[in-house]
């Protein structure tokens, strides 16, 4: 299995240390390539034992998958280090936000199997969410699934469902870090120092996570599991639900899921 990375960023970085610490993928059959970040590259190479190279011939040849993974904005330029090189058998695997099947392979100038996928960043601790779309003619899905079932669950979504799973769980963690950045900042307004407002922010987080992983309730279960009658939750979520915050984050994700549908008009 050769598989190939162009772009070595967050997104790339987390999806190949979570395949090699999982064990699916031996770090010698991947290889990374970037632009901006060659530094990074190497010290992947250094921590995880990757192949780094920037010989485009040398990365194409006999690469089973070559994933797409440098921004939007950049993916012409990838396109043309891999056009010349690019062998019929190789799948590409893009995990570009907003990037159509139909134009990845009209860019990459041949009519390869392409699968979209939307991961995150999650991916690094193995607990990503994947939104997966394939072209008609891709072959041997479950080896694709499989490779990705090593970093995160699998949704098999179809193009048609590429935008809404890019705002709901490709940008989900940002929105969520975003709400707990606030938390931090309410607890420091109670008066905890900047350090234990953090400590308890990331804490209290980690714990309703491992919670939920284990715990098959309901949300709105466990919520009420910690309300008492006239007690402190109950007088909060009194507070917390004259706020309009389904329509806030119904508009969030409309407005992330718009943009992916924006990025694809190119
Ligand atoms: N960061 C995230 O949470 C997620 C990102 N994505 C998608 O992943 C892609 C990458 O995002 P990030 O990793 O966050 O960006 P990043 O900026 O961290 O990484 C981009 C990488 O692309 C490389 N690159 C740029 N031009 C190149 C070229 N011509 N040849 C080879 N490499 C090139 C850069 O050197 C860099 O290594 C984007 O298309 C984004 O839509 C998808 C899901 C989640
Ligand atoms: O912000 C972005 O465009 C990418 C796609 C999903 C998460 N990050």
């Amino acid at each position: 299995m050769k598989i190939v990375f162009f772009g070595a960023g967050n997104m790339a970085s987390a999806i190949f240390t979570g395949m090699i610490e999982k064990g699916t993928v031996k770090a010698e059959d991947i290889y990374i390539t970037s632009k901006s970040n060659r530094v990074a590259a190497m010290e992947f190479k250094e921590s995880l034992g990757v192949n780094v190279s920037y010989d485009d011939a040398e990365l194409c040849k006999d690469a089973d998958y070559i994933v797409l993974a440098s921004k939007p904005q950049n993916f012409t330029d990838v396109a043309e280090r891999i056009r010349p090189y690019l062998e019929k058998k190789t799948k590409l695997i893009s995990v570009m936000a907003g990037i159509h099947i139909a134009t990845i392979q009209e860019e990459a100038g041949m009519e390869n199997a392409v699968a979209r996928i939307m991961p995150n960043t999650n991916a690094m601790v193995q607990y990503s969410v994947n939104g997966i779309a394939f072209s008609d003619d891709f072959d041997n899905k479950d080896e694709l699934i499989e490779l990705m079932a090593s970093f995160g669950k699998n949704v098999v979504v179809g193009e048609e469902g590429m935008d809404n799973i890019t705002a709901a769980t490709g940008s989900g963690p940002a929105f969520l870090y975003y709400i707990y950045e606030q938390y931090a900042k309410s607890l420091e307004e109670l008066g905890f120092s900047k350090e234990d407002a953090e400590k308890l922010t990331r804490n209290l987080v980690i714990g309703t996570g491992k919670t939920l992983s284990e715990r098959p309730e309901s949300f709105e279960q466990l919520r009420t599991d910690i309300t008492s009658k006239a007690g402190t939750t109950e007088a909060g979520l009194d507070t917390l639900s004259e706020f309009k915050l389904q329509e806030m984050i119904s508009k969030t994700l409309g407005s992330a899921r718009d943009r992916s549908k924006k990025l694809s008009e190119r």
